[in-house]
């Protein structure tokens, strides 16, 4: 079988806005059964990318192939949407009024009812949700129409999973545990996922690749932690990472002799110390980070950010030294 499923070649979708918006010539593949993630922040196209996908926007030029064959537009067929994907999006689309298993099992057409059946109950065992087969939508949590919207997407050969903003309606420890399904879930169907989100932390965690959009175009594509250790751009850095970004003129006030315009690092690459010496940092705040803190220092009347596990170990007003011995250089 072919390695890619999705390619995405040269694609422009603009709206008639008075600002640019929409994306503009996005071009990558998708490997079967990778999950991959397209992290940006609001307004970034990412929807717009994820609907022109499944064929649900008409684009203005370049095109999806699905295995190969282009996906068509919907003013080329009838139901707008690709039959060998299933979209989830955030209001999930379940029959509110039926039950779990009657959603799930309206999937899969009655000429073999025993089959129909024996389909429904496997899906309800992977997602983890046989208890609540009898249950009605409105009975349900947030988490639980959310695995219920999985399953019902996945139950009828669905190839590709196309995720819209799949935590938003979940608190934290919901959150954690649908990534893990999400991920164990794709492993054991072979099925290719490809989530929308605007928190980087989904992506890291989740994906084996990772787009990051801005703007409606796209900056990177690659391996997360090849982007989090390589970002092309500023901008990748800080949505990843939130990192720390000085010009250059302000690194030298650091001792940093940068050779571009622009320093970056991330908070975790600071290396603290206790100081006595003159490359000394004042601790202007201390941010409690459950595990860990994040301290703001200042030196020369430059800030910057650092990562401290052992919790107390350095305290507002105290005088660290903060080595930074690695770092980014970026052109403006
Ligand atoms: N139907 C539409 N008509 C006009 N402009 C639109 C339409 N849909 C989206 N846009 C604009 O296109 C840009 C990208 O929108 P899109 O919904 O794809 O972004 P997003 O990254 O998914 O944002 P969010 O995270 O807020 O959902 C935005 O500026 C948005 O206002």
């Amino acid at each position: 079988m072919e390695e890619q499923i999705i390619t995405v070649k040269n694609l422009t979708k603009q709206y008639q806005t008075e600002q640019a918006s929409g994306v503009k010539e996005i071009s990558f593949d998708i490997k079967r059964g990778n999950i991959v993630a397209i992290i940006g922040e609001s307004g970034s196209g990412k929807s717009t990318l994820l609907k022109c996908i499944y064929g649900l926007l008409k684009v203005d030029s370049g095109e999806v192939l699905f295995e190969g064959k282009r996906i068509l537009g919907p003013d080329e067929q009838l139901i707008p949407g690709h039959k060998q994907m299933k979209m989830v999006t955030q209001d999930f689309s379940l029959n509110i009024y039926a039950k779990v298993y009657d959603n799930i099992a309206s999937m899969l057409s009655n000429t073999n009812v025993q089959s129909k059946q024996s389909k429904t109950m496997d899906m309800m065992e992977h997602l983890h949700i046989m208890h609540l087969k009898d249950k009605k939508i409105t009975e349900l949590s947030g988490g639980e129409q959310q695995r219920v919207a999985i399953a019902k997407a996945l139950v009828s050969d669905t190839s590709v999973l196309l995720l819209d903003e799949p935590f938003s309606q979940v608190d934290a420890l919901l959150k954690n545990q649908l990534r893990a399904d999400i991920k164990r879930i794709a492993a054991d169907t072979g099925v290719t996922v490809i989530m929308v989100s605007h928190d980087p932390a989904d992506g890291l965690f989740l994906s084996d690749e990772l787009l990051i959009l801005k703007d409606g175009k796209l900056l990177q594509k690659g391996k997360p932690a090849d982007i989090y250790h390589h970002p092309d751009h500023i901008y990748t850095a800080q949505i990843l990472g939130n990192a720390v970004v000085l010009s250059a003129e302000d690194a030298l006030k650091l001792g940093i002799n940068a050779t571009k315009d622009n320093v970056v690092f991330y908070p975790e690459w600071v290396d603290l110390k206790s100081s006595w010496n003159s490359r000394r940092f004042e601790v202007k705040d201390v941010y409690y980070k459950g595990f860990y803190e994040e301290l703001l220092l200042e030196r020369n009347g430059v800030k910057i950010r650092a990562i401290q596990l052992n919790r107390g170990e350095h305290k507002k007003n105290d005088h660290v030294q903060a080595n930074i011995d690695h770092f980014l250089e970026y052109a403006i």
